[in-house]
């Protein structure tokens, strides 16, 4: 074990001071640490990376996916190198990369969508496709059935004739019926939904992910879109990670950078330029477009710092 301790403290030295640490949160200080199982470990990079990843803040589902690329890095890599990151795809075991080769991918969608505002109703989605932004979210949260279908009817309607690009949130077979171009989908929600209804009707599929294990998981359905957040604090919505912060967000985009790349969570005009810079394709909004003051005018300046 003194061995593995050793291992384990070389790495978090190596990256104390860079911002993939997140402090663990008071309230879990209390908790017992998260258990990592020695029998199943494949080796002594594996558990030490695994235990380097609890100090640094990473949640337990994280640190096992960490510790198996740890182990993968070490052994493809031919040594241990404390200083160096996993952030291969071969280190997480992905797929390979040609999504044209693999009959369960979903259908292809452009490499870099943009600003993507995710809007919380129809009437919104006719101000995006005014404001002429490159990719839109109906997030209509209701119980109502028929004011779904017509929220997404109305949607739909109204990226008719533009270069807007419609997902909708949720609700996948409403979307599927109404000929929408995507749906996008939370990690509860692609347990429930059919995603061979959904590939089969050609609609794009973005999936949310929170981190590592998600991040790989994600990756066995070959969707057409990777989400990863939050990046900051946001208070519209309930997470369930702590925020990742761009250390992570760069990490995350570096590793799946042959996927379309979604960062969401917090962002506005003062950030987006730093998370546009990790890669990621697009950079989706919410509270930066809605509570401006002049959501059109928002639409592009967020644009332009995006690109500058
Ligand atoms: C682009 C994008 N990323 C993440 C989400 C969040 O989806 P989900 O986790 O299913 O949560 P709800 O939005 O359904 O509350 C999203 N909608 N869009
Ligand atoms: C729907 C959603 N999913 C992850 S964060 C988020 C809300 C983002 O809103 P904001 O951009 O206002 O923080
Ligand atoms: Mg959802």
């Amino acid at each position: 074990m003194s061995l593995i301790r050793d291992l384990a403290d070389q790495i978090v030295a190596a990256h104390r001071n860079n911002d993939l640490c997140i402090p663990i949160p008071v309230f879990s200080l209390n908790t017992p640490p998260p258990q990592i199982d020695n029998e199943a470990a494949v080796d002594h990079y594996e558990l030490a990376g695994a235990l380097a990843a609890i100090e640094m803040g990473f949640i337990e589902s994280d640190a096992k996916t960490l510790g198996k690329a740890w182990s993968r890095m070490t052994l493809q890599d031919g040594g241990f190198n404390p200083f160096k990151w996993p952030n291969r795809p071969e280190h997480f075991d992905l797929l390979p990369w040609t999504r044209n080769m693999n009959p369960n991918a979903f259908k292809e969608c452009p490499k870099r969508l943009g600003l993507y505002g995710v809007m919380p109703d129809a009437d919104w989605v006719k101000r995006m496709v005014d404001a002429e932004i490159p990719t839109v979210q109906l997030r209509f949260k209701s119980e109502d059935k028929s004011k779904i279908r017509k929220q997404i009817k109305e949607s739909v309607a109204a990226v008719k004739d533009s270069k807007t690009l419609l997902f909708i949130n949720d609700y996948w077979q409403e979307a599927i019926d109404a000929g929408a171009y995507g749906v996008h989908l939370g990690q509860e929600d692609m347990e429930v939904a059919d995603l061979d209804e959904i590939r089969a009707a050609g609609l794009r599929l973005g999936l949310s992910t929170h981190g590592y294990a998600e991040l790989t998981y994600a990756d066995r359905f070959c969707p057409s879109y990777i989400a990863m957040g939050a990046v900051f604090p946001t208070n519209l919505k309930k997470m369930p990670t702590a925020p990742q912060g761009l250390g992570r967000l760069y990490q995350y985009a570096k590793l799946m950078s042959h996927y379309p790349l979604v960062a969401i969570g917090g962002i506005d005009q003062d950030s987006i330029h730093a998370v546009a810079k990790s890669g990621v394709g697009s950079v989706a909004v919410v509270r930066a477009i809605t509570q401006a003051k002049d959501p059109k005018a928002a639409v592009k300046h967020l644009q332009e710092l995006m690109q500058a």
